[in-house]
């Protein structure tokens, strides 16, 4: 399946997609996922994952906001994914500031997530390398990481791909780069952490290395559009879900390289 025939996939089969993601960005990434076309809930109570989690197209997890409720819903989510073979987004936000999170993100890459989404800084950090992140925000050039999503694709069997100015993604064989967007998206806190609740939405209709590369290509396309629109960051946000929302499948291959 091309990327472009996964965005028609996925607006016919509008997928259900299990987030566990922050407090910080559940609305937007909602907000993301239903204009892209698919359709997503936010559930984290340890008491509903059982029932929740195998029903779903997949499931993407964010440890932005982590907390230990929070950590144990999220343990046991990606370990019903891998016995139900659901795909499963992992976004380590953040996750070397304190040895609790750097804990909890070696912990759920052991429970081998479908696809790995960070900035620069996280990649870097994942694989075991210093960078300059500061908090949520990169400090390093995506260049910088390359070579260490290759090395976490090889090592964990995962798709890695790593945000920025222009992106990367990797399945330890085959990667791409996909160029475009906008500096304005940078400047809208948690649109990466949208952007892996929509990879969660691509990977429930196609397979993880094109659903990926798909999910890159339509945010530097809908932000390029956005861009033409927007006065600052405040109106960019609502140009960024109406170019969601109007993306074609044919104009996913103009930003992949
Ligand atoms: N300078 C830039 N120019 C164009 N696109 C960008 C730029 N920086 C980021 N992006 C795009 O913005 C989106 C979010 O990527 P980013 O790397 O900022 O995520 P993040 O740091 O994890 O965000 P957050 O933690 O706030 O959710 C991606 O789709 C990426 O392609
Ligand atoms: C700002 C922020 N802090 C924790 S999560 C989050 C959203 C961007 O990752
Ligand atoms: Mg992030």
């Amino acid at each position: 399946m091309t990327p472009q025939d996964i965005l028609t996939a996925l607006r016919d089969q509008n997928p259900l997609v299990h987030c566990i993601t922050n407090y910080v960005a559940m609305n937007i990434a909602a907000n993301v996922v239903l204009a892209a076309g698919a359709s997503p809930a936010m559930v984290h109570a340890p008491e509903e994952i059982p029932e929740f989690t195998p029903i779903c197209g997949a499931l993407t997890i964010n440890i932005g906001t982590l907390s230990s409720s929070w950590l144990a819903s999220m343990t046991t989510a990606a370990t019903l994914a891998g016995t139900h073979d659901i795909p499963w987004v992992f976004d380590p936000v953040a996750h070397f500031v304190s040895e609790y999170r750097k804990r909890a993100a070696q912990d759920l890459l052991a429970l081998r997530p479908t696809v790995i989404r960070g900035n620069a800084s996280e990649i870097l950090a994942l694989a075991g390398e210093a960078g300059a992140g500061k908090g949520a925000d990169s400090g390093d050039s995506v260049d910088a990481a390359q070579s260490a999503a290759n090395a976490l694709a090889s090592k964990w069997g995962a798709v890695v791909a790593v945000t920025g100015p222009v992106d990367y993604v990797t399945d330890g064989t085959r990667d791409a780069h996909v160029s475009g967007g906008s500096p304005l998206m940078p400047k809208i806190t948690a649109l990466g952490c949208s952007q892996t609740a929509l990879m969660g939405a691509y990977c429930a209709s196609g397979p993880a290395f094109e659903a990926t590369l798909a999910a890159l290509a339509h945010f530097k396309v809908a932000g390029t559009a956005a861009a033409q629109q927007a006065k600052g960051p405040g109106s960019f946000q609502m140009h960024f879900l109406d170019a969601l929302a109007a993306t074609q499948p044919q104009d996913l291959g103009q930003v992949i390289v």
